[in-house]
């Protein structure tokens, strides 16, 4: 199904880092930097992955690096930003704080997508999960509206695409209970 489709990698890491207090995609895990578990999670499948950020300090990736076209609206901005400037079929969204993300996953979810605007994860517990998720191009215009009324919640979205939801379960090979384990803090990282 890829074979004829240009897909992008979206590596969201424009946030503020506020609840870690240093810049979250370069805290150091178990000796690689977060967000090079994101990058490594989705680039088998990418044929560009893309950086969503505001600083310079991802220049060592040696990736673009896509800066918010409208500042401060959360991952809805960055993953805006990025559609709007690198044109593909299909884009794959990672944020740059889940170290558990698995390649596996995605592999399961692009081969959902068919004729839906997005495939997005539900985990054992019920909760969707958009920044793990993959997007067609026909997610731009609905994320460009949203922008444009001021709605930057990622869940509001979802209830304007049609979207095909993913369960997760235990008895997925690639299955742990940390798979979409968001870093938030140094806490979440090395108290689970
Ligand atoms: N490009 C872009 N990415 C964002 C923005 N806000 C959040 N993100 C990214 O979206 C993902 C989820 O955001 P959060 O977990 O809230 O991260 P954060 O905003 O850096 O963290 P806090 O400041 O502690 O809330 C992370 O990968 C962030 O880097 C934004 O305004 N622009």
């Amino acid at each position: 199904m890829l074979e004829d489709k240009k897909v992008f990698g979206i590596v969201l890491s424009g946030g503020k880092s506020s609840r870690m207090g240093t810049e979250k995609g370069l805290v150091t895990w178990n000796n690689k930097a977060l967000i090079e578990y994101a990058i490594a999670a989705i680039s088998p499948f990418c044929d560009q992955v893309i950086i969503s950020s505001n600083k310079d300090c991802y220049s060592y990736l040696k990736l673009p690096v896509v800066k918010d076209i409208i500042p401060d609206c959360g991952p809805l901005g960055g993953v805006y930003s990025v559609m709007k400037k690198h044109v593909a079929d299909i884009y794959i969204v990672v944020s740059c704080d889940v170290p558990y993300i698995k390649s596996e996953l995605y592999s399961d979810l692009l081969s959902n997508l068919d004729y839906k605007d997005a495939v997005v994860p539900v985990d054992e517990s019920g909760r969707k999960q958009p920044l793990t998720a993959v997007y067609g191009k026909s997610s731009l215009l609905y994320l460009e509206n949203e922008l444009l009324d001021g709605n930057y919640k990622m869940m509001s979205l979802l209830n304007l695409l049609e979207v095909e939801y993913y369960e997760i379960n235990n008895n997925l090979p690639y299955y742990s209970p940390n798979l979409f384990l968001n870093a938030n803090s140094l806490e979440d990282l090395f108290n689970h």
